[in-house]
């Protein structure tokens, strides 16, 4: 079983403060792009799980009980009762701690494969129930398209939306850890009363329905931010550089590093990309597009 799986941007993250769980309220507005991960699954004996991984930063992966990918197949093995095993192949292509959701995108898929290898047929709900277990991205991993989350992000419901839309990705060499842009935001905020609620911005909401790109780009947002920048002096600069050359929007993508940049076109996107990655500012650059489907066998 074969599945192909996307990564994720978010066009709006809104946080409130931490809640007593640990975990922040917030309110996000995903879209998944065309940059994928791809994992195998193939029958081992009944309670087997093997785990390999190769590809983009596969030295920062674990190999162990803690990818992701294990954690989701003995979950849904453990949640159906059943006694079967898999070995998990990742080929990495998302950046690894890179505000993509690549740990989550590979968890969505080894639970579609899986489902599809053992028979299971969870229904919808039930899938993005176990995915809401494995971590608050992995709901909308499986999903795709556009959408919108609340809760903790594990909440999702598909976004009205039209259009395609032409973005460039900008990596940083080095990955930046959820809970530590988490516990900066924390620190940095001054009045944790001022966010108490987060809800997803309506002239965004706008934009996607109209599918109109200029507005989009104007209405991008991203409340853990100025954390990453705290964290990532650097990425100030990237972002910069990317309005003085014509992005309708740049922001940096979740937790980070990962900047986004919306083009007019594929054209520009195009160019951005040969423009950023001459810079010197980025290890490399990626043109996407986006919405693509969740992850999906193939
Ligand atoms: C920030 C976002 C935006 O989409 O993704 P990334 O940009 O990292 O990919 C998500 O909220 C990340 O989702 P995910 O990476 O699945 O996080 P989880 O495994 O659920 O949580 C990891 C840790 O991040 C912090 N966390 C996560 C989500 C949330 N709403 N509040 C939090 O404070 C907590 O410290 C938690 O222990
Ligand atoms: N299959 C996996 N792919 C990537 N990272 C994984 C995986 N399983 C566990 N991890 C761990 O999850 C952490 C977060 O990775 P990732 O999901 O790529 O980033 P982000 O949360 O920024 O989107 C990594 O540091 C890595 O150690």
């Amino acid at each position: 079983m074969v599945v192909r799986t996307p990564a994720k941007i978010n066009l709006a993250l809104l946080v409130g403060p931490r809640r007593s769980d640990g975990y922040h309220e917030l309110a996000s507005v995903y879209q998944a792009v065309s940059l994928y991960d791809e994992v195998t699954a193939t029958s081992l004996p009944a309670g087997e799980i093997s785990i390999s991984v190769s590809g983009l930063g596969a030295e920062h992966v674990p190999v162990t009980e803690d990818n992701l990918a294990v954690r989701a197949a003995s979950l849904l093995a453990e949640e159906c009762a059943i006694d079967e095993g898999v070995a998990l192949t990742i080929r990495k292509s998302i950046p690894v701690a890179g505000g993509m959701a690549g740990g989550s995108s590979d968890a969505a898929a080894a639970l579609v494969a899986c489902d599809a290898l053992w028979g299971t047929e969870l229904d919808r709900e039930e899938m993005l129930a176990v995915a809401a277990r494995l971590g608050s991205d992995v709901p909308f991993c499986v999903v795709g398209g556009t959408a919108v989350g609340s809760g903790h992000g594990e909440l999702v419901t598909p976004a009205l939306a039209r259009g395609t839309y032409a973005w460039v990705l900008a990596f940083d060499p080095e990955g930046l850890s959820t809970p530590a842009v988490f516990s900066e935001f924390d620190r940095m905020l001054d009045d944790p009363e001022l966010t108490a609620s987060p809800t997803v911005p309506s002239d965004l909401m706008a934009a996607l329905l109209a599918g109109n790109p200029v507005a989009l780009g104007q209405a991008l947002t991203n409340d853990l931010q100025p954390a990453a920048l705290r964290l990532r002096p650097r990425l100030r600069r990237v972002l910069d550089f990317g309005t003085e050359h014509g992005a309708l929007g740049s922001l940096v993508s979740g937790s980070g590093p990962t900047c986004v940049f919306l083009a007019r076109d594929n054209d520009h996107a195009v160019d951005l990309a040969v423009t950023l990655s001459s810079s010197g500012l980025v290890s490399s650059v990626k043109p996407v597009s986006g919405p693509v489907p969740g992850a999906r066998v193939i």
